[in-house]
């Protein structure tokens, strides 16, 4: 704890327990607990020291991510660490690396697609590190279109081996983290051939690298892509590309539990759904989902506290400068980015019960909530990365010049963050498949299925396509039935409009590609309603600890009114409200700030955050700013002289010869 806290004034205004609020963050009070230590732990350890990454060469990032890596494990093998603690102390080094591939998806790749033999064989190993693991499927001419991979598979029945080939330069394999510099194996998604015939994408295990010198194997070409945006950053990754040159592997290495190959080369596929295959893309978005709350609260955490400490501008009698937090217009871009942050912790939550859910179903050989998880994955996956890139970006601004600083933290979370709007399928790529979706439900309401889970709301049609919302005064934009059936509506209307703009085209398709911009924001109003009505529904359960519950409530419904205002021109269309109600949703957001104000600084301190995981000066616990940013500039490396290198080359002789010039005049 910090000695001299800036920030005092602003926690004593807090009107609710805050030790509570980190448990209704947290998830329970086991997880605040594991999560501090854990913290705690990392941040306690030179190793695991973070303040100098912008500074490190490419190199010396990359041996860092490596040197972090081995420490860690080292510390979870040492200290017997659950796979809870374990997790946790990794996402608290805050490095990405090759181990984010092995463990987030290698593993779950063998895992979900692997015949328990299979499973029996590789995952201990990889369990032990003694093979290194990535994923390797998107390649130099195709990513979103995996059914367009290009590598090919081909089984060779003289040999019971497959033939693993890159036949062009465009199928080969472009982006997989940890493949270029440390993996030893990759799940590789190539076209599975046999008996002359193509039977499409297949996952298998393929060994890369030797385990004794870690030389490329004989077929196989290797190497790391090139750096990436932003200083530090994703930079510590080693996203490679590979080629293979008739790279030969035993049959028994095509995973086998989705479909097989027998030993004389039938192609037998066991009585699932094909789109299993993408099962470990499903896993990791879910998992994306609850990442973005994350990177959304550190983002918001540094901007809050940092609006707190800075001022401007006096009042008019030459009293004290005003707090930047103090601001309307701060308040107005910075708490719907707060509300947000709790909004998706919250729906992060209820996906990975679903996800699990999904996932025991089955376990029983019951596909039914395949199409649920999909559609609610892809699109949480879509819109929570977007609106969180888009709002780390907002925090730098709200820091002003100091948040374009590196110190500040943001601009490196922002560029680490940034291509999650783009890994594990491309967000715009992800909408559509929600809108296909959302456009096969409406299809079938006419034939009176009833629809299910997240798209239940469809099926109240009749009254959705016409009701007219109550609200005749501000207060009234406070009951969540009132939000609820608003955003129901809109949701609903859309995706009729879109379907019936559709049934207007040539053909099926022809519409959706015409209209896949509208589709896109149908698409969206869907998302948000989920995001909405889970916010609501965890508001609803009991919720311990003095003003928490009223808190959340009003986290809600700054969530849900900032969103019917940003997308005012939706629900107006749709005449699910009309211009005064959008008015009076307006005048309620304003009363909701003011009252969020107060507890602005304790809403962020909920989240828990060391300050060796903000990684920011303007987001430090105690609010001690300036002696910070002023320290912290003097360890540039620019300053490690004062008379900086080039000067005798570069500087002196040009301010010599305009000396000279002058002197001649
Ligand atoms: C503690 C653990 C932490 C873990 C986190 C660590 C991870 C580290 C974090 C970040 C590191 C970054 C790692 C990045 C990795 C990657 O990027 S891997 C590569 C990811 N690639 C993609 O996501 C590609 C996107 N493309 C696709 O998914 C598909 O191509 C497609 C767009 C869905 C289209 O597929 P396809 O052409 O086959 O299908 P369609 O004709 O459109 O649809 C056919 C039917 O299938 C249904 N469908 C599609 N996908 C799924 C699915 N995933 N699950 C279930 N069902 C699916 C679709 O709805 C159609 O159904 P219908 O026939 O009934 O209409
Ligand atoms: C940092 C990072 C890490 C990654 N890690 C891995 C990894 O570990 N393993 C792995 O296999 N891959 C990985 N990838 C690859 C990643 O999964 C792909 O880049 C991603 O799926 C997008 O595919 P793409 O690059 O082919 O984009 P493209 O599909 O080429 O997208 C280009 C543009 O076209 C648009 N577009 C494409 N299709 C459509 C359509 N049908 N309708 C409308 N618009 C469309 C997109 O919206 C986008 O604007 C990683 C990528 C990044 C950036």
């Amino acid at each position: 704890m910090a000695e001299v806290d800036h920030l005092a004034a602003e926690r004593a205004t807090a009107r609710f327990d805050v030790e509570e609020m980190k448990v209704a963050w947290a998830g329970s009070r086991h997880a605040v607990h594991v999560a501090d230590r854990m913290a705690r732990l990392v941040a306690s350890d030179p190793v695991f020291r973070k303040d100098n990454r912008t500074m490190l060469s490419r190199k010396e990032l990359f041996k860092d991510t490596l040197r972090k890596a081995a420490h860690a494990w080292k510390r979870i093998v040492e200290l017997r660490l659950t796979e809870e603690e374990a997790d946790l102390l990794r996402q608290y080094v805050d490095q990405p690396g090759y181990v984010d591939l092995h463990w987030g998806m290698f593993v779950p790749a063998i895992k979900g697609q692997g015949t328990e033999e299979q499973q029996h064989k590789w995952l201990p190993l990889a369990y032990k590190f003694q093979i290194i693991g990535c994923y390797a499927q998107t390649e130099l001419g195709h990513g979103s279109n995996v059914q367009g991979l290009e590598t090919t598979a081909t089984f060779d029945p003289k040999t019971d081996e497959f033939v693993i080939h890159s036949p062009t330069l465009t199928s080969s394999k472009w982006w997989p983290g940890g493949l270029g510099k440390a993996s030893t194996h990759a799940v590789v998604y190539a076209r599975l051939i046999t008996e002359g015939k193509d039977y499409g994408i297949h996952g298998f295990i393929v060994q890369l690298r030797s385990l004794e010198d870690h030389s490329p194997l004989p077929g196989v070409t290797l190497g790391d892509i090139g750096g990436k945006f932003g200083s530090g950053a994703y930079n510590s990754m080693d996203n490679g590309v590979l080629r293979f040159d008739h790279v030969r592997i035993p049959r028994d290495q095509m995973l086998m539990r989705l479909s097989q190959v027998t030993r004389e080369g039938k192609y037998v596929h066991s009585n699932v759904p094909k789109q299993l295959l993408y099962g470990t893309m499903v896993y990791v978005r879910q998992s994306i989902v609850a990442d973005a709350s994350k990177a959304l609260s550190r983002a918001v955490c540094i901007a809050v506290r940092y609006s707190a400490v800075r001022k401007q501008f006096g009042s008019q009698d030459g009293g004290p400068e005003t707090q930047v937090l103090n601001y309307k217009t701060q308040q107005s871009r910075l708490f719907p980015l707060l509300a947000s942050a709790y909004a998706f912790r919250f729906v992060g939550d209820w996906l990975n019960w679903l996800y699990t859910d999904v996932t025991q179903k089955l376990e029983a050989k019951d596909f039914s909530t395949l199409q649920e998880a999909h559609a609610c994955t892809a699109g949480l996956k879509a819109v929570t990365t977007s609106v969180t890139a888009d709002a780390i970006e907002e925090c730098r601004k709200l820091c002003g010049g100091h948040g374009y600083l590196n110190s500040s933290g943001l601009p490196e979370l922002f560029a680490v963050y940034v291509p999650a709007c783009t890994y594990e399928g491309d967000n715009v790529v992800l909408l559509l498949q929600v809108a296909r979706i959302l456009m096969k439900t409406v299809s079938q309401l006419a034939s009176g299925k009833q629809p299910v889970g997240t798209m239940a709301y469809m099926g109240k049609v009749q009254y959705l396509m016409q009701c007219k919302s109550a609200v005749s005064s501000a207060e009234d934009w406070l009951n969540p039935d009132a939000i609820q059936e608003a955003f129901e509506a809109r949701a609903l209307r859309m995706a009729v409009n879109c379907a019936q703009n559709i049934s207007q085209a040539a053909s099926q398709e022809e519409g959706f590609y015409e209209r896949s911009p509208d589709l896109l924001e149908a698409a969206v109003a869907h998302i948000q309603l989920i995001i909405v009505t889970k916010f609501i529904e965890k508001v609803h359960q009991e919720i311990p600890g003095h003003g928490v519950k009223e808190q959340l409530q009003a986290l809600c419904n700054v969530y849900a009114l900032y969103i019917l205002h940003k997308h005012l021109g939706d629900f107006l269309a749709t005449g699910c409200i009309t211009p005064r109600q959008g008015a009076l949703a307006n005048e309620q957001l304003g009363k909701l700030y003011a009252q969020v104000r107060p507890n602005a600084v304790a809403l962020v301190d909920a989240f828990n955050y060391t300050d060796h995981y903000l990684g920011s000066v303007l987001g430090r616990y105690d609010g001690d700013v300036y002696p910070a940013l002023y320290e912290e500039a003097w360890k540039d490396p620019l300053n490690e002289t004062v008379v900086p290198e080039g000067y005798h080359e570069y500087l002196r002789p040009l301010i010599k010869q305009q000396q000279l010039k002058l002197s001649r005049l």
